[in-house]
């Protein structure tokens, strides 16, 4: 994220935030994981690919949070690179959408309008997949430390301010009120990386 929390400009367009060294650390990631989950948000904007640059493992499964099964069939996650897709839909999205996307992607029904993400999570955990890495965006972020399901915050912060009061940030959604109490993360590391710096965050058990 930028150095003001913006994870992309308001027109929803990806900055360039961390540099070379810290985009290997990413993809680092990538070896020690299962499975790396983003929004269909992040789909439709982005399109990204997921996918190990170095070619030093396997890409893990690739997983997209899908209420109504919009992940366009030539999106770059169903076609570049080897390795298995999931897309996690709801009871809500059409039929012959699921149709289009099950020649690419295994999908899973969870929720009834929209993606019930535990639920989503625990059919990923008995197919074998315990560790997943979210790379957003911030729809999917609120939803998931809302309902407690994240173990690890991992923020690069890169030196540039992006701004704007409708741009994405690390966490969006509803956000919590002050009377509900918020989560709480504990500091396990610092480190400066290029121009910016990484923090990472563990849940505090409660
Ligand atoms: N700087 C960075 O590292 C990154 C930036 N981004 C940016 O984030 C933006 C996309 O973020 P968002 O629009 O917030 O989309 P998002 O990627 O968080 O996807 C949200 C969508 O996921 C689906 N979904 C299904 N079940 C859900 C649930 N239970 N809770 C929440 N969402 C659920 C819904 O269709 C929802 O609209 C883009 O502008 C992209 O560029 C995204 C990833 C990384
Ligand atoms: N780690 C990182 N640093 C940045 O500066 C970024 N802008 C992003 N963006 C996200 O990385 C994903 C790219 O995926 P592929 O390279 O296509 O596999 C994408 O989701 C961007 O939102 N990340």
């Amino acid at each position: 994220m930028s150095v003001d929390g913006k994870i992309s400009t308001y027109e929803r367009v990806q900055v360039r935030i961390s540099g070379d060294e810290d985009f290997r650390r990413v993809d680092e990631l990538k070896c020690n994981v299962d499975a790396i989950m983003v929004g269909v948000g992040t789909i439709l904007a982005d399109d990204p690919s997921l996918t190990v640059k170095s070619g030093r493992c396997k890409n893990p499964v690739r997983v997209v949070a899908d209420s109504r099964a919009r992940t366009p069939l030539d999106a770059q996650i169903l076609h570049k690179g080897e390795g298995k897709r999931v897309i996690l839909v709801s009871e809500n999205a059409p039929l012959e959408r699921i149709n289009a996307l099950s020649e690419y992607a295994e999908i899973i029904i969870a929720g009834s309008t929209r993606v019930d993400l535990r639920a989503g999570l625990r059919e990923l955990k008995r197919q074998g997949i315990d560790r997943v890495m979210v790379e957003g965006g911030g729809t999917l972020n609120w939803s998931l430390i809302k309902e407690g399901l994240v173990d690890e915050i991992h923020t690069y912060i890169g030196g540039v301010v992006i701004g704007g009061r409708n741009a994405p940030t690390l966490v969006d959604g509803d956000g919590f009120s002050k009377n509900e109490g918020f989560p709480i993360f504990d500091l396990i590391d610092v480190r400066r990386i290029g121009d910016g710096v990484l923090l990472r965050w563990r849940a505090k058990k409660v």
